[in-house]
């Protein structure tokens, strides 16, 4: 089985507050990790490690056994939270093309093969109908679907995933989950979120993660599993925000 990412030992802190303390992980290419864990316990900082977005004080992350930067065009990201400027209003349309920037010779503007790829991201997060929309007219749901056709704009290898089933309705809900069904056929997965339900149905494995990573469960998971790995952690690590893990929840 080939690795995707791979960090040993990584630690981060923002100024003098430990964040992330020797995180050991492995994304191997057929794998879909689902990332569970209190508010604050370092999620989205993990991504963003992942990503290369920040360095590590300490350990080292590769990807494809290279630096995130070097491999950052294998993966598409979908941030948490996106804010976009009502005084330039872009298109979802353009939006998504920006997916390509890294793959394509931008400078040239996008080629035929760019808009094709783009139009297929659209179909596959099912906004097609969408794409001359102002961003700015769209409600949380539809900008969350822009976003994912945006990561799968750029081909990825590794699909990063913050929190993205934050603003979808059920209906959406239960097509976004065919959709990464369908996606993890070609592509690893890491999904952060704290909907155990979803969690539950898609991922083949679940790490929790509160300044340390917890657990690391390799055995099936369900929901009951997934509650149990909120409750561990928290009664684990002190954290200031979530004392107790029904808050988590
Ligand atoms: N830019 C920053 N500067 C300083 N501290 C930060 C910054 N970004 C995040 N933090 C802090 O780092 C900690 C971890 O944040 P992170 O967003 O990684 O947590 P999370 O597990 O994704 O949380 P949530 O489940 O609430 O989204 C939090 O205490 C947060 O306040």
């Amino acid at each position: 089985m080939a690795t995707a990412i791979a960090l040993d030992n990584v630690s981060f802190s923002y100024d003098d507050r430990l964040i992330l303390e020797n995180i050991d992980l492995t994304l191997d290419t057929s794998d879909f990790l689902g990332i569970v864990g209190p508010n604050g316990g370092g999620k989205s900082t993990l991504l963003k490690m992942m990503l290369g977005l920040l360095q590590p004080d300490s350990g080292q992350v590769r990807v494809f056994g290279r630096t995130p930067e070097q491999a950052r065009t294998r993966l598409g990201y979908v941030p948490q939270f996106a804010t976009f400027d009502s005084a330039f209003p872009i298109s979802v349309k353009d939006t998504v093309l920006q997916g390509r920037l890294g793959k394509t010779r931008a400078l040239l503007g996008y080629s035929r093969h760019d808009l094709e790829i783009a139009e297929q991201a659209m179909r596959e997060a099912d906004i097609l109908d969408l794409r001359k929309h102002p961003m700015t007219a769209l409600s949380g749901g539809q900008r969350q679907r822009v976003l994912i056709a945006r990561a799968l704009a750029c081909e990825p290898d590794v699909l990063l995933l913050d929190e993205p089933t934050a603003n979808i309705d059920p209906h959406h809900g239960e097509n976004f989950f065919d959709l990464l069904h369908h996606l993890h056929e070609r592509i690893a997965i890491v999904l952060v979120s704290h909907d155990v339900g979803f969690i539950s149905r898609c991922v083949t494995r679940v790490a929790c993660l509160n300044r340390t990573l917890v657990c690391h469960s390799t055995s099936p998971v369900d929901s009951e599993s997934i509650k149990h790995l909120y409750a561990t952690p928290v009664s684990m690590v002190h954290h200031d925000t979530c004392l107790d893990a029904k808050d988590c929840l």
